[in-house]
């Protein structure tokens, strides 16, 4: 389980810290919701280790996540518009999610079988900015699998798809966290996203996290 007890921060020139608290359970996509401004980013930084709270607990089963950096964080991360090497091909793209001391032999095997598993088989030689939005959200949950890290941190992760490869991708990112029992935070502005994807929910009000 992952649990954030009231973890503390403020922004130079923020009057009242946020406070958030909220469990992600392996398995479960947990959804936070808030309005523009509200502070989903802000949180998601803390989790990744981009900022530093004031006080307060993040721990991942018995592990206190506070003083490890942000690589050695048991984290990835997924934002909207999808941060891949443009010029570089989609396996080499896939391949920096595995420590550089593979040997090429397991990591051409690894990154075939992560490609297989999103649905990109057959693209490993394209170059990433060819792909279309979908395939590159695709690319990037590739590099996620292999990473292997168990949280998975979520921003507005299909803002930028068209209706249909929306629905795949949500789909494949359940099906992903479902088997490999990521703990999946999902933080977005659309109802549709949110009500297709989430077992647990909270909303971002005030600086505090609110289930429902
Ligand atoms: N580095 C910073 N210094 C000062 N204030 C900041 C900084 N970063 C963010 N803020 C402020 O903190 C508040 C929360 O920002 P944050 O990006 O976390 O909100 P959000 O809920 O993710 O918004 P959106 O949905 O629009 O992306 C905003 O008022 C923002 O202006």
């Amino acid at each position: 389980m992952l649990r954030v007890d009231a973890l503390a921060f403020a922004h130079p020139g923020q009057a009242v810290p946020y406070n958030f608290s909220f469990d992600a359970a392996p398995g479960e996509i947990t959804a936070i919701s808030g309005a523009s401004g509200s502070g989903k980013s802000t949180l998601l930084d803390l989790l990744a280790g981009f900022l530093h709270p004031i006080a307060g607990r993040i721990d991942l089963d018995d592990a206190d996540l506070r003083p490890l950096l942000p690589e050695e964080r048991p984290v990835s991360l997924l934002l909207q518009s999808e941060s891949l090497f443009e010029h570089l091909r989609t396996d080499k793209n896939v391949r920096l999610g595995l420590p550089a001391s593979t040997t090429r032999a397991d990591a051409d095997k690894r990154v075939a079988q992560a490609l297989d598993e999103v649905g990109l088989e057959g693209f490993e030689k394209q170059i990433a900015s060819t792909l279309s939005g979908g395939q590159k959200q695709r690319v990037a949950l590739a590099r996620t699998l292999l990473r292997d890290r168990p949280v998975l941190l979520l921003d507005e992760p299909f803002s930028a798809l068209d209706d249909d490869t929306r629905v795949t991708i949500r789909d494949l990112v359940r099906t992903l966290t479902l088997r490999h029992r990521w703990h999946t935070v999902l933080v977005s502005h659309h109802a549709d996203d949110v009500e297709a994807l989430a077992s647990r929910r909270y909303q971002l009000i005030d600086g505090r996290l609110q289930p429902g």
